[in-house]
């Protein structure tokens, strides 16, 4: 009662103020005002879902607040409108159905040491398996992104790659049988932070396990032994999913007939740790995010909508927004404001609100630090495989054996190639080691020029480092200015009828070798 008595009392005083400051309209803070009262939804929502008998996680969609769901809340005050409409945008939605589950339950030892008692993978797939199973690709995601790739029967929402999917497609049904899944860490049906631990069925928040990329694609191969897919016609991704379709290649080598990495990198780059970092902190230092602890309270919405914001300066760039947008503001005639005023800023908040409901907060932080992470590099692998040894004995028996002398002989590999992670100076004879598993791959390697999250010199990287590792089949393509100014984000895009890196996958996945 207490508490709903006090959420009631702050909504009258955030409508009181913007009653009051109608009439001094330089004093307005709509975006303030809105991501209080959203917070005051929440916990109204959670009050309610916590009334006897009803359920203690968060409310369900009958219960929760419009604002909750992603939709405008009735009371909000209106910001100007947004410009989506002027410029392509990527489709992501918040995936809740239309997947199937793949249940693995036995547990599963991550590189960092910790386990994961079982695990779910979400996947979906388009495109029929031929009899010798060997026309499949598997399809790795960016960070954001549920395996929802393409409409189809069970969830006829657009994918995120509903354009490049389907007959006659850059991904091509007729041919290929295509496979999306949801990573491990994320939260569209695979397991993740906001899941539940079942020894203690509280959610697993940041007692999750620290994963890698090396991680999410292990957990993959244990979908594709269902599936009975020894071997891969092709292991395709971009950004993150452009490092998994590399890890892949690393870890099971054999199992893989082709790689395509697109806007990815073989190792992470400093610029693009510094920018995820820096959302991870806006993101921790939000006070509801609690430890991660916030699944049964008001979640860090503010943190969540500001790391978009930023992200999102990440995935686009500057030559796309002086086109798109350059010096406009919203209302040209209005005085200028501190909340969204430029066209620019009005973008930048839509992205924030859009997301900031949709994504869950710790699957943030966890699968960018695994991106952080991401090293191919020989001595990198090595001490990976040197973890996963010492805590083998975690896990089953079974696994022990199979596990501990992979991991073994990689930890000796390190030994006989004489290679040690260098203390400053990037040291690239260490990732040509760890990328000499993938020399019999045929390798497609795209970058796109205006990319400011991967630079260009991370595909640059990747594809010589490959060459040195002595794969005679790397192709290499580069989108310039000219081409795209779309930047990380031109994976995500069509336009015109036509996506450059679709019309290159295309071509390097039909092509006979
Ligand atoms: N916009 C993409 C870029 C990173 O893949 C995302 O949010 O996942």
């Amino acid at each position: 009662m207490l508490r709903t008595c006090t959420a009631k009392r702050a909504i009258f005083q955030v409508k009181a103020w913007r009653r009051w400051n109608s009439t001094n309209p330089q004093m307005a803070f709509p975006c303030v005002d809105r991501a209080q009262e959203r917070s005051q939804l929440f916990q109204e929502a959670g009050f309610i879902s916590r009334k006897p008998g009803m359920t203690k996680t968060r409310s369900t969609a009958k219960t929760t607040p419009s604002a909750l769901r992603n939709e405008e809340p009735a009371t909000a005050i209106k910001e100007p409108a947004t410009p989506v409409e002027s410029g392509p945008e990527p489709i992501y939605g918040k995936i809740v159905s239309g997947y199937k589950v793949f249940q693995y339950n036995k547990p599963f030892l991550c590189d960092h040491g910790g386990v994961l008692p079982r695990f779910d993978i979400a996947y979906e797939s388009w495109g029929r398996l031929n009899a010798d199973k060997s026309n499949a690709i598997l399809l790795h995601t960016g960070l954001s992104a549920s395996s929802h790739a393409h409409s189809h029967e069970a969830n006829t929402q657009p994918g995120w790659w509903e354009k490049f999917i389907g007959p006659g497609k850059d991904l091509d049904t007729n041919k290929f049988f295509i496979i999306c899944t949801n990573v491990i860490g994320s939260c569209y049906g695979s397991t993740g932070p906001a899941s539940i631990d079942p020894s203690d069925n509280r959610h697993y928040a940041t007692r999750f396990p620290t994963i890698t990329v090396f991680d999410m694609v292990r957990a993959q191969t244990h979908l594709l032994d269902k599936l009975g897919i020894d071997k891969l016609y092709a292991s395709v991704g971009s950004s993150l999913g452009g490092m998994q379709s590399l890890a892949l290649g690393a870890i099971a080598p054999h199992r893989v007939g082709r790689i395509a990495s697109i806007s990815g990198a073989a190792r992470s780059h400093p610029y693009s740790i510094a920018l995820r970092f820096t959302q991870r902190q806006i993101l921790m230092n939000d006070p509801h995010w609690n430890h991660g602890f916030y699944y049964n309270g008001v979640p860090p919405h503010v943190g969540m909508k500001l790391a978009r914001e930023v992200a999102t300066i990440s995935y686009r760039s500057g030559p796309e927004w002086e086109q798109r947008f350059g010096m406009r503001r919203a209302d040209p005639s209005a005085d200028p404001a501190l909340c969204p005023d430029f066209l620019i800023e009005t973008y930048l908040d839509h992205a924030g609100e859009k997301f900031c409901t949709q994504y869950d907060p710790n699957s943030l932080l966890y699968i960018s630090k695994a991106m952080d992470m991401f090293d191919m590099s020989a001595s990198q692998q090595a001490t990976l495989a040197y973890k996963r040894s010492q805590n083998m004995y975690k896990v089953d028996a079974q696994n022990f054996r199979l596990e501990s002398s992979a991991a073994a002989s990689k930890a000796k590999s390190k030994n006989d190639a004489g290679v040690e992670r260098s203390s400053g100076a990037i040291e690239e004879d260490d990732l040509v080691e760890g990328m000499r598993p993938l020399r019999d791959i045929p390798t497609l390697v795209m970058g796109v020029r205006t990319d400011n999250l991967m630079p260009v010199n991370c595909q640059r990287e990747a594809a010589r480092c490959l060459r040195k590792a002595g794969n005679k089949h790397v192709h290499y393509h580069e989108l310039d200015e000219q081409k795209s100014l779309f930047g990380h984000d031109t994976f995500l895009i069509y336009r015109n009828g036509c996506n450059l890196v679709g019309d290159k996958l295309k071509s390097f996945l039909e092509e006979r070798f």
